[in-house]
């Protein structure tokens, strides 16, 4: 399968954070989404992707080009959106309309009055009076307009009800059906990347965990529970994390088939994205 994004042994040095070796790929007409704690690297390794952060090493290739030796083109193909509305406040739609046709050659105009009308977002009032879930419809308006064939999307639906957030999800969904346009999001919302994503990718302390496909890791991975007599029993070695709960114990297995053969006597249940995350992350307490 062609490939959208390779990220190849991507570092970064701040002074108190290393993002370290970080390498994944997205393939085409896929939704790879982007998880992990706060402060785990995920928004560094989207700013390093997109040239905003200066890299120490490693390699960025958007569309099969070097992303720092074809900066320009790559950028005319992807649209960007960040958790916060970058658009001056005084501005309204219909110049921010007026802004991007300067800044992109493929800018559609009716396109984007065709989202800021499914969006209900008004042409003529300032950015300043429209609300979070506003703003961020109208970035992602903004994102989509200029028939980008990628999206990079950092937590695009942070703070958003669920109704403007499942409305999000669909043009998302609606974005890859041609199987020609992929998309790369971070998020917290486990949810939304369940039901959207095709791989995920988990970072922790600026290092890749796993990148899967989200299919993969529902159907491999496998929550188990016991007593604390039965936690006694078990080999840790088995587990990803285990911790302790009122009744007893709770484990994360990756390989949930086997470790249900060899401890028939646990219960044991389906892992969503956010158990198998929270494991990685605390590990055993
Ligand atoms: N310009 C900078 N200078 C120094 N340290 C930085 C800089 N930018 C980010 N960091 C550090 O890099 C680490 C990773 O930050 P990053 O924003 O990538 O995390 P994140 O996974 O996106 O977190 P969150 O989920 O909270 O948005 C943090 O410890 C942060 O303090």
């Amino acid at each position: 399968m062609e490939n959208v994004i390779e990220i190849s042994n991507l570092t970064k040095n701040y002074s108190s954070f290393t993002l370290n070796n970080v390498s994944f790929t997205v393939p085409k007409g896929c939704i790879m989404g982007l998880i992990g704690a706060n402060g785990a690297g995920k928004s560094t390794t989207i700013k390093l992707m997109l040239n905003i952060t200066r890299r120490n090493e490693g390699s960025v290739k958007i569309f099969g080009q070097d992303a720092l030796e074809n900066e320009e083109h790559i950028k005319q193909n992807i649209g960007v959106v960040f958790d916060e509305s970058h658009f001056h406040d005084t501005l309204k739609a219909s110049q921010i309309c007026k802004i991007m046709s300067n800044v992109y050659k493929e800018w559609d105009n009716e396109l984007f009055y065709q989202y800021l009308k499914r969006f209900k977002l008004p042409v003529d009032k300032k950015v300043k009076t429209y609300s979070r879930g506003m703003k961020m419809k109208l970035s992602i308006a903004v994102a989509l307009s200029h028939n980008p064939k990628l999206l990079i999307l950092d937590e695009p639906t942070s703070g958003l009800d669920p109704i403007v957030r499942n409305e999000i999800l669909d043009i998302f969904l609606e974005f890859i059906e041609d199987e020609e346009h992929s998309i790369l999001l971070s998020s917290h919302i486990t949810s939304d990347l369940e039901r959207i994503a095709d791989y995920i990718t988990l970072i922790n302390h600026g290092e890749v965990i796993f990148s899967e496909s989200k299919d993969d890791l529902i159907y491999n991975y496998g929550i188990f529970k016991g007593t604390n007599h039965q936690m006694k029993e078990i080999n840790k070695q088995d587990f990803i994390g285990i911790r302790h709960t009122q009744f007893g114990f709770e484990a994360l297995a990756k390989d949930c088939r086997k470790m249900a053969a060899k401890y028939p006597e646990l219960i044991h249940d389906t892992a969503g994205i956010e158990d198998i995350m929270v494991f990685f992350v605390r590990g055993e307490e």
